[in-house]
């Protein structure tokens, strides 16, 4: 059950990179044990709705912070999730994964996609006649500018972000967006970013 907390935060330190131990640097944030803070330097505690440190796995990043929104999804709600931090950070590495073949480097991304499909599933097995449908879209939002990731490269479809007079974008509405890849019947893998859906009108 969600509490009445809409917006929830959590912080996850990644590890050194093998470059960054090379070149002896390193951590300026602790995680505190058994607890949701963070601690820079000596002294400066934060707290968050999570804090997740340099050993956490994508299944608990996942599992702590992500899941009980896609429970949240098939009751009818919106959730969003996004990633936020400086360049290296690990944004892309949270979202989408290491990029390797391993399943427990895959990213929230491929994590929602499945569980989202397994929880219909179940669902559908408990519902008579229940239909769902599934709208993807992939797009990226860079420096003011959306771009349709699924359009071919050379088609130049320009999408707007609009205001009306009073400077609200009614039309607006943020989701959680994916596409997967169905090879010779198996989920094989599942890319998704969640970013923003604009109607086109
Ligand atoms: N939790 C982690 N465990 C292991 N490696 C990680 C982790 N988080 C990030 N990395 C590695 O750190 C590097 C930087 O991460 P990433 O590319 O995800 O950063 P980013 O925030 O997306 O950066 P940018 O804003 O420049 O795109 C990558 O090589 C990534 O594989």
């Amino acid at each position: 059950m969600m509490s009445e907390v809409f917006v929830r935060v959590a912080v996850r330190i990644r590890p050194l990179r093998p470059r960054e131990k090379l070149h002896k640097h390193r951590e300026c944030v602790q995680l505190v044990p058994d607890s949701t803070q963070v601690m820079f330097g000596s002294d400066r505690l934060f707290s968050f709705d999570h804090a997740l440190g340099p050993t956490a796995t994508q299944d608990e990043v996942y599992t702590s912070s992500v899941q009980p929104l896609v429970q949240y999804l098939l009751t009818g709600y919106n959730a969003t999730v996004f990633c936020y931090g400086q360049t290296g950070s690990g944004k892309t590495y949270t979202l989408e994964g290491g990029g390797g073949e391993a399943d427990e480097e895959g990213g929230i991304v491929d994590r929602v996609a499945q569980d989202l499909f397994l929880f219909l599933e179940e669902k559908k097995r408990n519902t008579d006649n229940m239909e769902t449908t599934v709208w993807v879209s992939y797009l990226e939002l860079y420096r003011e500018e959306l771009r349709d990731l699924l359009e071919q490269p050379t088609v130049q479809k320009v999408f707007h972000i609009r205001d009306d007079e009073k400077g609200n974008t009614g039309n607006r509405q943020m989701s959680v967006l994916f596409i997967w890849l169905n090879e010779g019947n198996k989920w094989t893998h599942t890319i998704a970013i969640c970013l923003l859906y604009l109607k086109s009108y």
